[in-house]
C-alpha cells in the first residue's frame, strides 16, 4: 500500500480511480506502509472541521476511512499513526476498506484473543495505569479480545496457567519486568510439560516447545528481557509487535540441583556480584528501581570473590562466538543456523549420547561473578549488555567468568559495560559460548565431602558483617532472571529455542544495514 499526503492521489495495485489522503495534518510527506505493518482501518465519519479539505467540502457529502498503522520512530521506538481518505464516491470508498480489511484478514500470524497478567506492584507500580491508558485502547483498536488478571500475590499467574484453558488464546502478555515474565514463562512451559507429561525433574529431559507466544509490556525494575528482544523498554512499542503478530524464538536454560527442577532462566544466570546485587535489594523493594543502585553500589564496596568449580561443554554447533562482534539481528543468521546444525545432531546422535561423548572443560578458581546469559541483557542501564554478542535462539548461553581483582579492575569491567569499550578484555575476564554447564562452590564441595568445619562457617558470617573484608568462605546466590535459587550448586542446561516472545529482535538501523550485515557474513566465512 503506497499513501501519498495530500494533495497527491493514492494509487493501489492497478487502480486507477483517485481517492485523497490526509496523513499526521501538517506532515507533507509519503509514507509506504506494509499490510503487515498496518493495525486496522476504520470507516470514518467524515469531520467537516477538518483544516486543509479545500473545495472538497463544497462538492458533495464525503466518505472516509482510516488507516491506523506503525510508524517507527528513533531508536526501535514504535507509534500508533493514522492515515485519512476521503471520496465523494461510497461505492469506491467501501471496496477501499473492504480490500484493506480482508488482507489484514489474511494476516494469519496475528493474535485475535489474548490473556493478560498485570503484575501492580512491578516497577515504580505503574503497570495497570500503563495496560489501562497505553496499551487496552491499542488492542481495541486491533480488535483483540483479552482476559485480564491483575495478580494479588506472587505466583499467580503462574498457578493460574496451569487451571486455564490456555489454548484457547493465541498468546499471553505479562505487564511487569523480568521477574513477572519468568512467572508467566514457567507456568506456559511447566504447563507444555504437564500436558505432554515430561519430567521437568530429569535434567536430561527433551522439553516440548510451547507455541503459544508471549508479549512482555514492559513496567518492572530492569525489563532486560524487553529491551534486549525488541531494542527499547517502551509499552506502546511492545503493543504494536503483539498485534502485527511477531514471533521471536528464544533460547532457555534449565536449571537443576541432583534430579531436581529448580528454575527456567531466559536472561541472567548470576552468581556473586549479580547474586549479592538482587539478594541485597529484595529488602529493599519500597525503593523501585533503584533499589539496584543502591545494592549495586554496597556490592562493589563488599568486594566478596567466592571459590569454586564449573564445568561446561562448548557450543561446537553454532558459528559464533561472544567476541566476534556479530550482534543477534531481527531474522538472525546465526540463529537460524544453529537451529539447523543442532537438529541434525540431535537426529544423527540422540540428545544423551552425543551430551555424554563430548569432553567437560574445568576451571577452578575464585570470582566475582559467574554470568550466564542467554541473550545480550541489554536494558536501558547498559543498552548493549553483558554479553553484547549473545543470541536470542541460537541454543547457547555465553558465561562469563570474572577472578578475584582489584576494585578499580572490577569498576574498569563494570564500566565498560556501558561505553563501547570491550569489557571482555581484561586478562582477570574469560568468556566461553556453552551449551551446559555446572558449578559447585568450594563450601558444598567441602561439604560434601564431608569436611564441614563450624568454625570456617561463623568465620564466614563474621566476615559478611565486615565489608571491609573480602573473605570468600561464605556462598553466595544464585540471581535467575531476577528470582534467587535456593541451591548454589547447580546443573544448567540451555533448551534452543524452547519458547516465542512477541518480538522480531532488534532491528538493524538503515544506516547500519549494508555494512553490518555484510561484514557479519564476512567474518564468518
Ligand atoms: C559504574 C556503572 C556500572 C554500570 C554497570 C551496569 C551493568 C548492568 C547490567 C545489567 C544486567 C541486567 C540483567 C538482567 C537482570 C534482570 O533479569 C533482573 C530482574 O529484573 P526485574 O527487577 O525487572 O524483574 N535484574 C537484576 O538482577 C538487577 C541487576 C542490577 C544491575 C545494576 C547494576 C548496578 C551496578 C552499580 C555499580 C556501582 C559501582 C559504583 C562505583 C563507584
Ligand atoms: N500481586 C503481586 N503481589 C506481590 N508480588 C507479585 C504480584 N504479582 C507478581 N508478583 C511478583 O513480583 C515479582 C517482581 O515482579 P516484576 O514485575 O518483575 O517487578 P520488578 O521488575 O520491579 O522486580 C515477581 O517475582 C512476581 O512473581
Ligand atoms: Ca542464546
Amino acid at each position: 500500500l503506497i499513501l501519498h499526503s495530500s494533495p497527491l492521489p493514492l494509487y493501489c495495485c492497478k487502480t486507477v480511480r483517485k481517492m485523497k489522503c490526509r496523513i499526521n495534518p501538517g506532515n507533507n510527506e509519503n509514507c509506504f506502509v506494509p499490510i503487515s505493518e498496518i493495525i486496522a482501518v476504520e470507516e470514518t465519519e467524515f469531520n467537516k472541521k477538518q483544516r486543509n479539505i479545500g473545495r472538497w467540502q463544497k462538492m458533495a457529502k464525503l466518505h472516509a476511512f482510516t488507516v491506523h498503522y506503525v510508524k517507527k520512530a528513533r531508536n526501535h521506538r514504535w507509534r500508533c499513526s493514522a492515515a485519512t481518505f476521503w471520496c465523494v464516491d461510497e461505492h469506491l470508498c467501501n471496496q477501499w476498506t473492504q480490500a484493506l480489511k480482508e488482507l489484514l484478514e489474511m494476516q494469519k500470524s496475528r493474535p485475535k484473543q489474548l490473556l493478560v497478567y498485570i503484575n501492580p506492584f512491578g516497577g515504580k507500580r505503574q503497570g495497570k495505569r500503563i495496560y489501562e491508558q497505553k496499551v487496552a485502547p491499542l488492542f481495541s483498536l486491533a480488535s483483540i479480545s483479552t482476559d485480564v488478571v491483575v495478580t494479588e500475590h506472587a505466583n499467580h499467574a503462574k498457578d493460574n496457567l496451569f487451571e486455564v484453558n490456555i489454548y484457547k488464546y493465541d498468546g499471553v502478555v505479562c505487564v511487569g519486568g523480568d521477574g513477572m515474565f519468568s512467572e508467566v514463562m514457567h507456568g506456559l512451559i511447566g504447563r507444555m510439560q504437564k500436558d505432554s507429561g515430561i519430567d521437568q525433574n530429569n535434567p536430561k529431559a527433551s522439553l516440548v516447545q510451547c507455541n503459544i507466544r508471549i508479549g512482555i509490556i514492559p513496567a518492572g525494575s530492569t525489563d532486560c528481557i524487553c529491551y534486549s528482544t525488541v531494542g527499547i523498554s517502551d509499552p506502546v512499542t511492545s503493543a504494536l509487535h503483539i498485534i502485527v503478530g511477531d514471533c521471536q524464538p528464544l533460547d532457555v536454560s534449565s536449571v537443576h540441583h541432583n534430579d531436581t527442577f529448580l528454575k527456567y532462566s531466559v536472561s541472567l544466570l548470576g552468581y556473586g556480584f549479580y547474586g549479592d546485587i538482587l539478594k541485597d535489594s529484595e529488602k529493599k523493594r519500597w525503593m523501585g528501581p533503584m533499589r539496584y543502585d543502591y545494592s549495586g553500589f554496597k556490592t562493589f564496596l563488599s568486594h566478596h570473590y567466592y571459590e569454586g568449580t564449573i564445568a561446561y561443554q562448548p557450543a561446537k554447533h553454532t558459528h559464533g562466538s561472544p567476541r566476534d562482534k556479530v550482534s543477534c539481528r531481527t531474522g538472525c543468521y546465526i540463529c537460524k543456523q544453529s537451529e539447523k546444525q543442532l537438529a541434525e545432531q540431535n537426529k544423527e546422535h540422540g540428545l544423551k549420547k552425543e551430551e555424554g561423548e563430548e569432553e567437560w572443560k574445568v576451571i577452578k578458581g575464585k570470582f566475582l561473578a559467574i554470568n550466564a546469559v542467554n541473550m545480550s541483557c541489554a536494558c536501558p542501564r547498559s543498552p548493549k549488555g553483558l554479553s553484547p554478542a549473545a543470541h536470542l535462539a541460537d541454543g547457547s548461553a555465553d558465561l562469563i567468568l570474572v577472578r578475584k581483582c582489584s576494585r578499580f579492575d572490577f569498576l574498569r569491567y563494570l564500566v565498560r559495560h556501558t561505553n563501547q569499550d570491550d569489557q571482555f578484555d581484561f586478562p582477570f575476564v574469560d568468556v566461553y559460548r556453552v551449551k551446559c554447564f555446572q558449578f559447585t562452590s568450594k563450601l558444598s564441595e567441602d561439604n560434601e565431602s564431608n569436611v564441614m568445619d563450624v568454625g570456617k562457617k561463623r568465620f564466614g558470617q563474621f566476615c559478611r558483617d565486615h565489608p571491609a573484608c573480602c573473605c570468600n568462605i561464605v556462598n553466595s546466590t544464585w540471581n535467575c532472571d531476577g528470582e534467587t535459587l535456593d541451591s548454589s550448586a547447580i546443573e544448567v542446561r540451555v533448551h534452543c529455542q524452547l519458547m516465542k516472545l512477541f518480538a522480531r529482535g532488534i532491528e538493524e538501523d538503515c544506516k547500519d544495514e549494508a555494512g553490518h550485515s555484510q561484514s557479519s557474513i564476512e567474518q564468518l566465512l
